[in-house]
């Protein structure tokens, strides 16, 4: 099967809430909070990560503090990613701009097949639930850049070229960062090399329109969904909206200048054998601003084993996973279409 016919979970049903993650308390010092394992909090509830770090002599800190924030949080703000400034606002502007296109423009490019190559997905309402999902995206495959960038759209004409150049960049971040968890959890260096030799990467341009407010109790920006994915890496811009599940509530993640928000997706909690939990994240609206936010989702190719590696598998934690393909999943997980990670069940060694 080819890798356009990888499912990103969008929103299929509204979760009601429940975690079994616990934040550890938390210490202040004179200016940065942190929790009890010493990793830095932004806003009191969000572990920040700082890349740039991993390169030098704290290398095995930034580790420790990776597996940290995926266990107990199962998301970071991460920071010094690598990525300028320039190129943040570059994408965010162009961004903008496709969105205020006008709709006849954009509209160009829906496409009620969730496989074509690059679709634009717009709000829709679930008469079931009396809700409306207002998120409008442009979803399209990103690597290997040469292979996908000709289906991009030219309008605004700076799009291959912007979005290309942030595509290139954030992959490179996220491999980084996965690279560094999957050590962190001590898989060897073949296996590393196996599940990432041939990834890809799915990107997705979000729209959040203002709503009115006689509208807001029964409309969400996305519903409750963990995605599935290794990681997601998410550049939101300034206006708050994105909510994550931690101890069975749901907690807005105010946006840091600059820094990236890392989510452990549903592949990771395979991979983990369940060490880490995929995260439970929504996005909720507001009456007076946009809001805007690019996705870029990192999976593996079809064939990947996305079961727990041997190295992860001892007699204290056996395997809770069997050994299962990429391919099987997300077939499965497009049969089942549930939004969450308990697509992930009926892999489980206790399964019938
Ligand atoms: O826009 C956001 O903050 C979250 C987007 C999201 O959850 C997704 O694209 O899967
Ligand atoms: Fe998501």
């Amino acid at each position: 099967m080819s890798p356009s016919k990888m499912l990103v979970a969008d929103d299929h049903l509204a979760l009601p809430a429940g975690s079994n993650k616990t934040i550890p308390p938390t210490s202040t010092n004179a200016k940065v909070q942190t929790d009890r394992y010493g990793l830095e909090l932004w806003e009191g509830s969000s572990p920040v990560i700082d890349l740039g770090a991993l390169h030098g002599p704290s290398r095995s800190d930034i580790i420790k503090q990776l597996d940290h924030a995926c266990r107990h949080y199962g998301f970071f703000m991460l920071k010094n990613h690598g990525i300028s400034e320039t190129l943040l606002n570059g994408i965010m502007g162009l961004a903008r701009e496709f969105f205020h296109l006008p709709e006849g423009e954009r509209k160009k490019l829906y496409s009620p097949d969730p496989t074509s190559l690059i679709s634009l997905a717009v709000g829709f309402k679930d008469d079931k639930q009396d809700v409306f999902v207002s998120r409008e995206s442009l979803k399209f495959h990103s690597h290997p850049l040469e292979k996908f960038v000709n289906a991009w759209p030219t309008n605004p004409s700076s799009f291959r070229e912007i979005v290309g150049d942030y595509c290139v960049a954030s992959k490179r971040a996220e491999i980084t960062v996965i690279e560094a968890i999957f050590e962190g959890l001590g898989m060897e260096r073949e296996t590393i090399d196996q599940i990432l030799g041939k990834h890809g990467q799915y990107t997705s341009l979000n729209y959040y329109p203002v709503c009115d407010e006689s509208n807001l109790e029964r409309t969400f920006g996305l519903r409750g969904h963990t995605d599935s994915t290794i990681v997601t890496m998410l550049l939101p811009d300034e206006v708050p909206g994105l909510e994550v599940l931690l101890n069975d509530e749901y907690v807005p993640v105010k946006p840091m200048p600059n820094a990236l928000v890392v989510h452990v997706g549903d592949v990771l909690q395979g991979l983990s054998n369940l060490q880490y939990k995929s995260l439970l994240h929504r996005v909720i609206v507001n009456s007076e601003t946009e809001r805007l936010s690019i996705a870029s989702y990192c999976y593996p190719s079809n064939d990947t084993h996305i079961g727990p590696p041997k190295e992860l598998i001892n007699d204290d934690r056996p395997a809770i996973y069997k050994d299962f393909t990429y391919e099987e999943f997300y077939s499965t997980m497009w049969k089942q279409r549930r939004p969450d990670a308990t697509r992930l069940d009926s892999f489980k060694v206790s399964a019938a």
